[in-house]
């Protein structure tokens, strides 16, 4: 899966119940740089019968499913992909490794908790009691590094909390950096300390510099309430990213850079996301009616509590619509609009693009943004510098990369994807985008006509008629359908 960059990351922190799958894909559509899942421990995995990894072709996940119930441990979708950290809860290098090998293929980062105070935790030698016992901790992060991080490439990191001191502190991020982890979460309290007292970043500076000496990722968790003020800090701190959580708890979507959506929203848009993936019903109910709290009238609310299914939950929120019309989240194209491309081969794409009758087209369509998203596989310098060419018919053009390609799904009005792209249509389908998909040997015609035709200098010509055709046909009645398929 390659490595992880850490490098200015606004991330959802780990949270047990709250990080399941919903939660996550959420946060990374509405700009969430990377996502942590619930604590798992190890013993979940490993203990008993083995878990099972299972493809579901469904919700198109993959399902760690524990027999023989088959209860879904954990659900990953290829929206994560490079982008998810496991974390797992452990007192031994053996379990942690056998634990962690289940899953290092499905995600890109393994994050040992070390920081939880729970009695539970502590009292099994987990969490935040390795913080009281540092050489076990650091023998299972070294066997983390050997045995899973470096066979499976992917990045081990582990979030602690502060010591009684600063010296304390800075001793056990020294000898934490010689384990060969990849990142430090730092959440700014000691064990002791509750969430309602305030994060201490009174030595952060000299945590930073240690972690940079040893050319170790280093984010900070504690008390940082959404976009605007992560960017602050990362800025402030020279930190490498930030994790969110209550923030995160109350309304996920603090990460857009445009401010939070209401409650009310949110919460339409979550409980739509939790039926797309298939959400066990139980915790679907649970953030739900944490989202649901004040934001909802009283009749709403409780209907929502009392609900024992997805269609009785549905129900609750037919009742809210009774007074007052909540398609308002599918937001009407305005003057405006954006449109995205994504496709495997987005470069070539874009040179085939780059020709004035497209341009005009688009104009002519009142489309101001036309973002291009180049899969990890292109290299940026692959992409020609077309800004010019469309600037000059009053286009901006942009080129979003994976982490972005969430929160650009979610500016655009219309999609044009590859039909074999399933992540990138769930999403565009999931936030009901409008959207257009194709198949790449309808695609690959185009650019061997366009290749032939900029040899000829006669772009387009008869045999991309029928790309052009139905983009543009479909691009100009894009206004008045909801969904399009070609
Ligand atoms: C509901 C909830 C569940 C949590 N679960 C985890 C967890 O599974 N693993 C972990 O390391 N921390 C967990 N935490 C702690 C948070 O990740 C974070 O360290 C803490 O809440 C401080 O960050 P904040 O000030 O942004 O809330 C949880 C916190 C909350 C509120």
């Amino acid at each position: 899966m390659g490595l992880l960059n850490y490098s200015n990351k606004i991330c959802l922190a780990p949270m047990v119940r709250i990080g399941e799958l919903p939660t996550r894909l959420l946060a990374l559509r509405y700009g969430a740089n990377l996502v942590w899942g619930p604590e798992i421990v190890d013993k979940a995995l490993v203990g008993g019968t083995l878990v099972q990894r299972i493809v579901n072709d469904r919700v198109n996940c993959i399902d760690f499913v524990k027999p023989p119930t088959n209860k879904v441990l954990f659900r990953v979708h290829p929206l994560e992909a490079n982008r998810l950290v496991f974390q797992l809860g452990s007192a031994s290098p053996d379990l942690a490794v056998q634990a962690a090998k289940l899953v290092a293929d499905d995600v890109a980062g393994i994050d040992l908790n070390c920081g939880c105070p729970k009695h539970f935790s502590v009292h099994a030698g987990m969490g935040a009691g390795l913080l009281k016992e540092p050489d076990r901790l650091i023998s299972i992060l070294r066997a983390l590094v050997k045995e899973v991080g470096v066979p499976h490439n992917v990045s081990i990191s582990c979030k602690i909390r502060l010591l009684e001191t600063k010296e304390k502190t800075l001793a056990l991020v020294e000898r934490l950096c010689s384990t060969g982890i990849r990142a430090i979460t730092i959440h700014c309290r000691t064990t002791p300390m509750r969430n309602t007292e305030p994060a201490n970043r009174g030595y952060l500076h000299d945590i930073v510099d240690l972690c940079k000496k040893h050319n170790v990722a280093i984010l900070v968790n504690g008390d940082v309430s959404g976009y605007e003020d992560g960017k602050k800090l990362i800025e402030q701190y020279k930190l490498d990213g930030v994790l969110i959580a209550r923030a995160a708890e109350k309304n996920v979507s603090c990460f857009r850079s445009e401010g939070p959506l209401s409650n009310r929203n949110l919460a339409l848009d979550y409980l739509k996301m939790a039926l797309e993936v298939e959400n066990n019903f139980g915790n679907t109910k649970y953030c739900l009616t944490q989202i649901m709290q004040g934001a909802f009238r009283k009749d709403v609310r409780q209907a929502a509590q009392c609900a024992k299914s997805y269609d009785e939950l549905k129900n609750a929120f037919a009742l809210e619509q009774k007074h007052s019309d909540a398609s308002g989240i599918v937001s009407a194209p305005g003057h405006e609009k954006s449109i995205m491309f994504a496709f495997e081969n987005s470069s070539k794409l874009l040179k085939a693009l780059s020709n004035e009758i497209t341009a005009k087209q688009l104009a002519a369509s009142s489309f101001t943004k036309l973002i291009v998203y180049k899969p990890d596989s292109e290299k940026i310098e692959d992409y020609p510098d077309y800004n010019e060419k469309f600037k000059s018919h009053g286009i901006d053009l942009m080129i979003a990369s994976t982490d972005d390609l969430a929160s650009k799904i979610g500016q655009s009005n219309l999609i044009v994807c590859s039909k074999e792209e399933h992540s990138i249509s769930f999403e565009a389908l999931s936030t009901h985008k409008q959207i257009l998909q194709f198949s790449s040997t309808e695609l690959e015609s185009l650019y061997n006509t366009q290749e032939e035709s900029n040899r000829a200098n006669d772009f387009p010509n008869a045999q991309a008629d029928f790309f052009y055709d139905i983009l543009f046909k479909k691009i100009k009645g894009f206004n008045t359908k909801k969904e399009v398929t070609a």
